[in-house]
């Protein structure tokens, strides 16, 4: 038996020379997205792991880069991740916007509860009161990071798209945190270029990153000069419906940030780490 580490959720093999057969689907557990692939192998037990809706072949394992061996993995099943969610606290507000929002269209974008509890505990510990968001949409993870910022706190919210920020608005006047929230329209490098213009690099405790992709090398070495030594950068989904795991899967936004996945493990201006929370994100400390 061989374990294969992909990220999330990180693959146990058996037999690894017998025919895999994957199975994908895309499934919603509480009205919240979750991709996952499972993978059958004649004889042996089921193995899962992360997803593609595209993938119908089996990897071999000589294109798996990484082996860990003894490795102790658990996939993400259906029935653990309703059981993560039945355990995860979302605040009312977020709760409302999730479902007022859930029909209007690019809603499965926005980060699930778990991660957005995730993120404003991460905050909270690190006792940040100056942050950036790029790429707000409808502001649900703004929102779980202003509802846990202290009074004087900052943060920084970021969007192309006018429509998506007043929706965020509304939702953080009822949550009566707007005044923590500075709300730029625009073009998130413009919005970032911007601060740094405005003396602001070094000044800022913690980034979100969950806008346009292609854009995320550009974004994260401006975030870099903005954010504090111990300051931390999280960037959304690195592991992209699992995508970037899978090398069978080429397009260019998987492309790329497959290459901006190894970017990031080999920089050596940050400590790095890789969390199988929703679509994947990875945690930069600025060192
Ligand atoms: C994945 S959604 C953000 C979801 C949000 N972080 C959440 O979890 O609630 C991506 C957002 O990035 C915005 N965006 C895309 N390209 C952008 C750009 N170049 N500048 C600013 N915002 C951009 C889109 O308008 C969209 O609202």
């Amino acid at each position: 038996m061989s374990n294969v580490m992909l990220g999330w959720p990180v693959l146990t093999l058996h037999k690894l020379s017998t025919n895999l057969k994957l199975k994908c689907r895309h499934v919603s557990v509480l009205g919240t997205r979750h991709v996952q692939f499972i993978s059958y192998a004649p004889n042996c037990s089921r193995v899962l792991c992360s997803v593609d809706s595209s993938a119908t072949k089996a990897v071999p394992s000589n294109q798996l880069d990484t082996l860990v061996p003894g490795g102790k993995h658990l996939p993400l099943t259906d029935q653990l991740y309703s059981y993560i969610l039945r355990h995860t606290r979302e605040p009312l507000i977020l709760q409302k916007l999730r479902e007022e929002m859930a029909e209007s269209p690019g809603s499965n974008m926005q980060i699930p509860p778990d991660q957005g509890q995730f993120l404003a505990l991460l905050v909270q510990l690190m006792g940040a009161r100056r942050c950036i968001e790029v790429g707000v949409f409808h502001g649900y993870s703004s929102l779980a990071v202003a509802l846990v910022l202290p009074e004087g706190g900052k943060l920084v919210a970021c969007d192309r798209d006018e429509r998506s920020l007043a929706v965020a608005r509304q939702y953080y006047e009822h949550a009566g945190v707007l005044h923590k929230v500075d709300i730029r329209h625009g073009l998130a490098a413009d919005t970032l270029n911007d601060l740094l213009q405005n003396g602001e690099a070094g000044s800022y405790d913690y980034a979100f990153l969950d806008a346009d992709k292609m854009m995320y090398r550009e974004y994260y070495e401006l975030l870099l000069q903005l954010i504090k030594p111990n300051g931390l950068i999280v960037v959304d989904n690195t592991l992209w419906y699992g995508r970037t795991a899978d090398p069978l899967v080429n397009d260019k936004r998987t492309k790329f940030l497959r290459e901006f996945n190894k970017f990031l493990a080999e920089d050596d201006r940050i400590n790095v780490s890789m969390v199988p929370i929703g679509d994947g994100m990875t945690l930069c400390r600025k060192q």
